[in-house]
């Protein structure tokens, strides 16, 4: 199909809530945003699609008034706005979910809702606060569990994701008209995305308009009215929802990827037994709840609905093995606040392991010494090999963390655990906003690292995942219902593990 007639043959102006034209956007030499055009219209979702640095956020950051373009004009209402402001967006009816979540840690949930909503305000405001908070999560997320005086710390990822979503669609006396969901869902399990999805649509007939941004092109498929496909700062594509599947989307992306390429359970050898000395076994919980067998060089998927007691086992598992004094490695669920340090470059935040001392063969770890704290030549050659391995682009190594897009933060914390000489890997939804081309590398990699003797322990909120694991542990409720072997493992399977009661 030609995308150009495409993109031609949908422009509509009518019901147009915020147009652009012509929309461009540079960050020193890197030209995120170029010649973007389009118009988002009331009661639509647009899916918006594209490989990591694609410009998908910058464009976000343009509609909510955050970033000013360089170029071109932005419309509200058909009328063109002379300073487009995250006032006038807030005015506009524009809100937004964003990838880095933005609430404040240290302040509860209904103290979020606050920050957000002027005119929760005066007496009972806090009271007024929580109820419109857990109205709203109730109409969109059934059985949250969230009450709304907890703190933002306390809470899980999951639950944080559920807390921005809620408050970006929350009625107050600022209008509601274009709701920016970006990568909502990385963080929700299947269920909890599935409530989500239908949410959109419901929103949509009341003439909220969203923007759906995700890897999971599926669910771009499923929800959007039309996609906006990016590549490399401009518009690749607008497709309409008849013209919108997986395999469309892949090939507006400029990316080579076979969706039926997702290995299969019975290709690999499945071993019920586990052999003494060459497994690693923990348990732990109450009552000793949770057992695990990991063969070494096998993928042990950690599966279940979100905050079923995985992350907690993940740390578990570290700390048994620390103790154990075995090689580890940890690639951090929650980017923001455990994973990357922000202050430091791209290079650094991929060599921190170097701080740490390097090992003679399997000997113990040298101590670092002040002249000797880091071999820089090393540890340079170390992070552009893994930049090239892994396609981390955007930035030059020596730039800021925080000058690369979400995506290629998230590759230069799985780099960071693969380069280092660990030989047990613990991944906490490891590619959390990674696009889909990096994602079938990443998987590549880790099966062939297994291949080679090395040990993952991977939780991952995607199905789709504990395809490419030898041995999948479903979680519910602290405990483990059922261990599922690769040719056990499907989606029906998964589905009824995750809501089977514990073992006791
Ligand atoms: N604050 C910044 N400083 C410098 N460069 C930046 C900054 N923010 C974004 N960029 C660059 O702009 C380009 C677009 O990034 P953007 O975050 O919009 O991509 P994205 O499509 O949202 O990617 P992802 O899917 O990984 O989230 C990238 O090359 C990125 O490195």
């Amino acid at each position: 199909m030609n995308d150009q007639a495409v993109t031609e043959s949908t422009r509509d102006y009518a019901n147009v809530l915020i147009g652009l034209d012509g929309i461009g956007k540079t960050f020193g030499r890197v030209k995120a945003l170029a010649d973007i055009s389009f118009d988002f219209r009331a009661g639509e979702c647009v899916g918006i699609a594209g490989h990591n640095g694609a410009g998908k956020s910058t464009l976000m950051a343009v509609l909510t008034g955050v970033f000013a373009p360089e170029q071109g004009t932005i419309t509200v209402n058909g009328r063109p706005a002379r300073q487009y402001d995250p006032n006038a967006a807030r005015e506009a009816g524009v809100r937004c979910v964003f990838q880095e979540l933005s609430l404040c840690a240290n302040l509860s949930v209904a103290e979020n809702m606050a920050v957000v909503h002027p005119e929760l305000r005066g007496g009972n405001w806090r009271r007024r606060a929580t109820r419109l908070m857990r109205e709203q999560l109730d109409a969109i997320f059934p059985g949250h569990g969230i009450k709304g005086h907890e703190l933002i710390a306390d809470l899980t990822l999951t639950q944080r994701q559920m807390v921005e979503i809620a408050r970006a669609f929350t009625m107050t006396r600022d209008p509601v008209k274009l709701v920016i969901l970006d990568e909502p869902t990385s963080s929700l399990d299947a269920h909890t995305a599935g409530q989500l999805l239908t949410y959109i649509g419901d929103a949509g007939q009341r003439g909220i308009a969203t923007i759906l941004i995700s890897h999971m092109l599926g669910e771009i498929a499923q929800t959007a009215h039309r996609v906006l496909v990016m590549r490399d700062g401009q518009v690749a594509a607008v497709l309409p929802r008849e013209a919108v599947t997986q395999d469309a989307i892949i090939r507006a992306m400029g990316q080579h990827v076979d969706v039926e390429a997702e290995p299969s359970g019975e290709t690999r050898v499945a071993r019920e037994t586990v052999q003494g000395d060459t497994a690693y076994h923990w348990t732990f919980g109450k009552s000793r709840r949770v057992q695990i067998d990991a063969p070494r060089g096998e993928v042990i998927g950690f599966a279940g609905l979100a905050g079923q007691g995985q992350s907690e086992a993940l740390l578990a598992v570290y700390e048994a093995a620390t103790k154990s004094r075995e090689r580890i490695a940890f690639v951090a669920g929650d980017r923001a606040r455990d994973g990357i340090f922000p202050l430091w470059s791209i290079a650094q935040n991929l060599d921190i392991r170097w701080l740490l001392g390097k090992r003679d063969g399997d000997g113990p770890m040298r101590a670092p010494t002040l002249t000797k704290l880091i071999d820089r030549r090393a540890s340079g050659r170390i992070a552009e090999t893994w930049r090239e391995r892994i396609g981390i682009r955007g930035a030059p190594l020596r730039a800021n963390i925080l000058s690369l897009s979400g995506g290629n933060q998230q590759k230069v914390l799985f780099a960071r655990a693969l380069a280092s000489d660990a030989q047990l890997i613990l991944m906490d939804d490891p590619t959390r906003g990674v696009d889909i081309g990096t994602k079938r590398d990443i998987y590549q990699l880790v099966r062939n690292e297994a291949a080679r003797g090395r040990t993952f322990i991977w939780y991952t909120t995607e199905n789709d995942e504990f395809a490419y694991c030898d041995r999948t542990y479903v979680f519910r409720a602290g405990g483990i219902t059922r261990m599922l072997l690769a040719h056990e493992c499907n989606e029906q399977a998964l589905l009824a593990a995750s809501f089977m009661e514990a073992r006791a």
